[in-house]
């Protein structure tokens, strides 16, 4: 089985390419090779490798940027994974893609599902949302994974932010009132992974059609930024951190408007796919031990 990775070197390709190895080869160009910009040079490289699934690990993902950004965040959020999803029709490849929790406009009073109407806030959320229509548009055989509050060891993220502020400042001012699940990006490639060999298993002639869709796919459980900030500082355990004061969105006063309930109901994908994912503290307490990449 042959993978095609897009977006290798983000915080979610680079955990990717190295969960996708245990199920067959994985065709991962750099960024060098080509722009996703630039959709020939790209679908030349995919139709030529001819994969069994398409991976799209890339993104715009400033979303404070995107607010004035915003024709680079839907060339990239929007109109390449369209590029991606004709592709992976014409070759008769299967397409995995992200989106995120950022699509709703967090109204809700309880955890979003898959069903649930959407309502993008800002230009990043509007973007993704976007993209995800054009994949359900043009290619039927797709997963499109909604996650949210990703973290890893590369690239920016709030707990990377929240390490250098930590041990920079004294007090660290970090909102209360946006609720959602922090994930870890290995978390999810192994559970994109996991996803992806059910189907694989399903025994030949098998209908797989029920599996193609939308799913949700966080850590599970839920706190707000203020008390992901609070986990941070007590699991680097160092003396002498910033303390963690608690403010309002409307204090915090960020570029980009955020949805206030970032909750994303992971019962669907549980269900279809016969696993969950762990929850967000002892994802945490395992990354702060053991690092990335076990298990
Ligand atoms: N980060 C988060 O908190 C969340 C992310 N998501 C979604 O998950 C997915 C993965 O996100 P994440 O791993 O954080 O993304 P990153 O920002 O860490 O990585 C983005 C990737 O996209 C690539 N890329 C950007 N522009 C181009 C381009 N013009 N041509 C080719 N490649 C390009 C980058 O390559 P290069 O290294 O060359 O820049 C990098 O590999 C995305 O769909 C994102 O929307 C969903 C919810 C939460
Ligand atoms: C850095 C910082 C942020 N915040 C707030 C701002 C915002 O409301 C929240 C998170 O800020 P960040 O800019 O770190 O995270 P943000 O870029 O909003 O993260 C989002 O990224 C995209 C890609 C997604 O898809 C989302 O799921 C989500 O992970 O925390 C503070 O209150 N204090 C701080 O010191
Ligand atoms: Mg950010």
């Amino acid at each position: 089985m042959k993978f095609f990775l897009v977006g290798a070197s983000g915080q979610v390709g680079w955990q990717l390419r190295m969960c996708l190895a245990r199920l067959g080869e994985v065709v991962a160009p750099s960024r060098e090779a080509f722009d996703l910009m630039q959709p020939d040079p790209l679908a030349n490289a995919i139709r030529a490798e001819r994969p069994d699934w398409i991976i799209n690990a890339a993104a715009y993902t400033g979303v404070d940027a995107a607010e004035r950004n915003s024709d680079l965040a839907f060339a990239l959020n929007a109109e390449a994974p369209r590029h991606l999803a004709v592709l992976a029709s014409e070759i008769g490849a299967l397409l995995v893609h992200f989106s995120t929790d950022y699509v709703f406009d967090g109204n809700n009073d309880s955890a979003y599902t898959e069903s649930d109407p959407t309502g993008p806030l800002n230009v990043y959320g509007a973007s993704k949302l976007e993209g995800e229509r054009a994949i359900r548009a043009f290619c039927e055989h797709h997963l499109i994974f909604r996650t949210s509050w990703i973290y890893s060891r590369r690239r920016t993220n709030f707990l990377l932010t929240m390490e250098r502020l930590l041990a920079a400042k004294k007090e660290v001012c970090v909102v209360c009132d946006q609720i959602g699940a922090p994930t870890s990006a290995n978390d999810l490639a192994v559970a994109t992974t996991g996803a992806i060999e059910h189907i694989v298993i399903q025994p030949k002639g098998s209908d797989l059609k029920g599996f193609w869709g939308t799913y949700n796919l966080t850590c599970s459980g839920e706190t707000s930024w203020h008390g992901f900030a609070e986990a941070i500082r007590d699991r680097i355990g160092q003396t002498g951190l910033a303390r963690v004061l608690a403010v309002s969105t409307r204090e915090y006063n960020a570029t980009a408007r955020r949805p206030q309930n970032s909750r994303l109901s992971n019962e669907k994908f549980n269900r279809m796919f016969g696993f969950g994912m762990p929850d967000w503290q002892s994802a945490l307490e395992s990354f702060y031990q053991n690092g990335e990449n076990v298990g």
